[in-house]
């Protein structure tokens, strides 16, 4: 079940609120202007599957929020335990860092664990198959994809380069739960 904890910032230890439904989620990650969904998932695509055919499975709802959102390019990561840059990657994402656009990614399969940064408080989300997240352009954030990582998930910029981040150089994740604390 995916799940939204928010905690202080400076109290790392225990969240002030803890929420596990839909629309609670969404009303509260909706006051910082993120969005979250839960898309209807297609079943016979899973983990390993190839990207021209997650993105053929899902072009209806991508191209929806493409037209409604201005997105330009659109492609698919996929993570897993044998992935040889798995630890690099996972380190990097795991780094406080910002874009210069939303960061909008939809999770294919897999889960993954967003934390993020605004202003006292550390909204953290565990994203699971089926779900959507749109952080805005110029939030604090940091990614954790665990020490065995599984997912994939389609990515949606409207930076024609692609990834491009800004690191803040501050280690405030090193005190924050990583994904395993929340399977
Ligand atoms: C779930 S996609 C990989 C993570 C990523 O692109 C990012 O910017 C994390 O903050
Ligand atoms: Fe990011
Ligand atoms: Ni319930």
């Amino acid at each position: 079940m995916s799940c939204l904890a928010i905690y202080l910032s400076n109290e790392p230890i225990q969240p002030i609120k803890l929420l596990n439904h839909l629309e609670d989620i969404q009303t509260e990650l909706g006051k910082v202007g993120v969005r979250f969904e839960q898309w209807q998932t297609v079943s016979s695509i899973q983990a390993g599957a190839d990207p021209a055919a997650v993105l053929a499975a899902y072009a209806e709802p991508i191209q929806r929020l493409q037209q409604e959102q201005g997105y330009q390019t659109v492609d698919v990561i996929s993570m897993d335990e044998k992935h040889p840059e798995r630890e690099t990657l996972r380190q990097k994402f795991l780094s406080e860092h910002q874009h210069a656009e939303d960061e909008v990614r939809f999770f294919v399969a897999g889960q993954g664990l967003f934390s993020l940064h605004i202003a006292d408080l550390v909204y953290v989300v565990l994203c699971r198959r089926g779900d959507l997240i749109s952080v805005p352009a110029g939030v604090k954030h940091w990614f954790d994809m665990g020490e065995r990582p599984h997912f994939v998930a389609v990515r949606l910029f409207n930076n024609p380069e692609g990834w491009v981040a800004n690191f803040s150089g501050d280690a405030i994740a090193d005190d924050f739960p990583r994904l395993e604390d929340f399977l």
